[in-house]
């Protein structure tokens, strides 16, 4: 059979409206004709092409991508493109840019920690990219622990400026992107200091390069910090070194929608939590769940349409070997991973959504929710980022050998994704912050505070924590509710244990330190739970369309069983359910496997083009 034959029988099995299935993922039909729409522009535009990029040299891969950048923006404006336009174009662009940084974090920055004065100083200038600037926070001797950065802002009250300076080289900011060859302006973070008094990390717009001959300006030192992991991949971005040499700006440069420093050079709180100085991390965190989804779907797009075409095995009497997809193995391998993209998907469309809610609620001086929006991104950036990079390499063996090689996307997928396992917060630190949350919901139960939103659960822990699980068929794990009550109480009792086990130590602090790994799988447990959870809420919904619907709730069970399966040991351990039960969860896994059905609609032009791609990567 040709290629061309498996694609036909393969889409003669998909027993749902194609159609819908893309709405439903883009999330309205009017996000889908825009995300086509735009996804046609850049297929359709050579300066745009991306297929010879992990041959070209650093020098001339940067390049390419200003090039791009450039004509991004002269596309953005000809076609006088919305927000979410552009957006997209960026996205189908794909190439990691400077620009990422500019929209996605700089100005996000001023727009979230900056007064109304200074709004409206910077952001027309940014906007029109009159000034380009980066998020400069780690250092070479601190990322995680952002309380610990060196760099220091002193305020002269004699000439009403701070004086930014990098006093050790362990304060060198290094690794902002876009700072390395393009930034004007950096949004640096720095202690400020008065009067000879620390007041902790704030946020300050300073100026490096002239905006005439692009050159440093006197007191600054800057530069590229080199090639990183991979060919082609993050190597587009200009991550850079930074040093300051008692670099004079003026007072207003300090963000002041958090604190002030007065002209007097009195140091003043708002009555608004210090928090907020960490405000862009959250919004940048809230989008990183976004896009999981979409680069856990092009890995899994390429190992189901490979999986379909390969045949290994299996030949009677001259007729065709087995289709790999056949195989329970390569399924079981699968079949969960294209389910988390559906699962990140609705998750990461309810965090869009928790986001806009706590932005509104904090407008009107509403802080509550504040904690727990914390919790759920750098939650759920840690688990759905780890998961995707996971699966990435996971779609790269499925492949085979096929999956190795440069021209089937996966290397440069994977190389690209990877460190989203440690920007923004590497994910073992921030599921500890959500630990804490977790703690200290425990340690509220009995206080009368009612828990809400995500941790509702937890107001339900006297029966979570010895409720017993009712399945007793293999049928009845495909019942939401079960499946439901057995990640809660999973979650619930991991985190009561843990809490019980602190009371152990001398201290918080060091029972903290010492039981740092159960309280990071306590916090994946109560993650894996909002996931689940958001899924099921997803599927209440009206979804129409033939077929929609029930692969979704298939797909849903894939999702959590593949899940429970993984994390046996935590469901049985902590009594939630027995080993015979778990046995009959994998048991209906089994079963769904076979229900899982896929629409394939450019396979052949899949193949026509890993030819070609195969052809050009091999003339060198
Ligand atoms: C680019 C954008 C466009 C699209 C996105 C798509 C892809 C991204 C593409 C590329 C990425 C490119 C750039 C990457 C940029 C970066 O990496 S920027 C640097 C990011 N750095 C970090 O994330 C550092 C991680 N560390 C921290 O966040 C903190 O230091 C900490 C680990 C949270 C610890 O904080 P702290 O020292 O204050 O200590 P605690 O005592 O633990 O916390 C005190 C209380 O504050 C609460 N808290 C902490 N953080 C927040 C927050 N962000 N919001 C609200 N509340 C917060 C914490 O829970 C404590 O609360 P308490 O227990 O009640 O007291
Ligand atoms: C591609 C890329 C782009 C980036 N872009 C930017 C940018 O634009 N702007 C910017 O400011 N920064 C940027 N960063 C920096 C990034 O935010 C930091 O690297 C990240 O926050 C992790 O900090 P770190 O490097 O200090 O890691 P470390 O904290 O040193 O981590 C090293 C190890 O220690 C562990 N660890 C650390 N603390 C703890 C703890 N308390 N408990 C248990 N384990 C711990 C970690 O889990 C990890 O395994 C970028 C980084 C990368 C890789």
């Amino acid at each position: 059979m040709e290629a061309l034959d498996y694609h036909a029988e393969e889409r003669r099995k998909a027993e749902f409206d194609v159609e819908e299935m893309k709405i439903v993922w883009a999330g309205s039909r009017q996000a889908y004709e825009i995300s086509d729409r735009v996804a046609r522009l850049v297929a359709s535009d050579p300066v745009f092409r991306k297929d010879n990029r992990t041959m070209l040299s650093r020098k001339d891969l940067f390049k390419d991508t200003l090039r791009k950048a450039a004509h991004a923006w002269k596309r953005i404006i000809e076609l006088r493109l919305s927000e979410e336009e552009a957006s997209k174009l960026r996205f189908f662009v794909d190439q990691p840019v400077f620009t990422d940084l500019h929209w996605g974090m700089f100005i996000p920055a001023i727009k979230g920690q900056g007064n109304e004065e200074q709004q409206q100083k910077w952001l027309p200038m940014a906007y029109k990219m009159q000034i380009i600037g980066c998020y400069a926070q780690t250092e070479l001797g601190h990322g995680s622990n952002v309380q610990g950065l060196e760099t220091t802002a002193t305020f002269d009250p004699e000439t009403d400026e701070f004086v930014i300076h990098s006093p050790t080289l362990t304060s060198s900011k290094w690794w902002p992107g876009g700072l390395g060859k393009v930034s004007t302006h950096a949004l640096i973070y720095a202690r400020l200091i008065t009067d000879g008094q620390d007041h902790g990390v704030h946020g300050f717009i300073v100026q490096l390069r002239s905006l005439d001959d692009h050159l440093p300006l006197p007191g600054i030192t800057v530069g590229d910090i080199g090639m990183k992991f991979g060919s082609g991949a993050y190597n587009s971005m200009d991550n850079g070194v930074l040093r300051f040499d008692h670099v004079r700006i003026l007072r207003d440069q300090m963000l002041m929608g958090v604190s002030q420093v007065t002209r007097e050079g009195k140091f003043m709180q708002s009555d608004v939590p210090r928090q907020l100085v960490y405000g862009t991390m959250v919004y940048v965190r809230q989008k990183i769940v976004a896009d999981a989804s979409c680069a856990l779907s092009r890995a899994v797009c390429i190992a189901t349409r490979y999986s379909v075409v390969r045949r290994q095995f299996g030949s009677h009497n001259g007729g065709p070997e087995t289709q790999v997809i056949d195989y329970k193995t390569q399924q079981s391998r699968l079949f969960p991973l294209l389910a988390s993209a559906y699962a990140f998907r609705f998750v990461g469309e309810w965090l869009k959504w928790l986001y806009t809610d706590v932005t509104q609620r904090l407008q009107a001086s509403d802080f509550s929710t504040l904690p727990e929006v914390h919790a759920c991104t750098a939650g759920l950036k840690s688990v759905t980022t780890s998961a995707t990079a996971d699966a990435i390499e996971e779609c790269r063996k499925l492949c085979g050998g096929h999956g190795y090689l440069s021209s089937s996307g996966l290397p440069e997928l994977f190389a690209v994704y990877v460190p989203a396992c440690t920007y923004e917060g590497d994910n073992v630190v921030l599921l500890l912050q959500v630990a804490r949350f977790l703690m200290k919901t425990v340690s509220q139960l009995g206080s009368g505070k009612k828990p809400v939103g995500t941790i509702a659960y937890m107001g339900r822990s006297e029966h979570l924590l010895q409720c017993r699980c009712e399945v007793e068929r293999a049928e009845d794990w495909l019942k939401p509710n079960v499946i439901l009550e057995a990640f809660e109480a999973r979650a619930a009792r991991m985190s009561v244990t843990c809490a019980k086990n602190l009371n152990n130590f001398a201290n918080q602090e060091e029972g903290f330190a010492q039981l740092a790994t159960d309280l990071a799988e306590a916090a994946v447990a109560h993650v894996q739970l909002i996931i689940v959870s958001k899924f099921i809420e997803k599927l209440q919904q009206d979804i129409p369309g033939k077929g929609v619907k029930r692969q979704l709730e298939i797909l849903f069970n894939v999702y959590a069983l593949s899940l429970l399966h993984k994390h046996l040991g935590d469901f049985v351990a902590s009594g939630c359910i027995t080993p015979k039960q778990g046995a009959l969860a994998n048991e209906q896994l089994r079963l769904l496997y076979s229900q899982v059905h896929f629409d394939n609609p450019s396979l052949l032009l899949y193949m026509v083009l890993l030819l070609e791609r195969l052809l050009q990567s091999t003339s060198f």
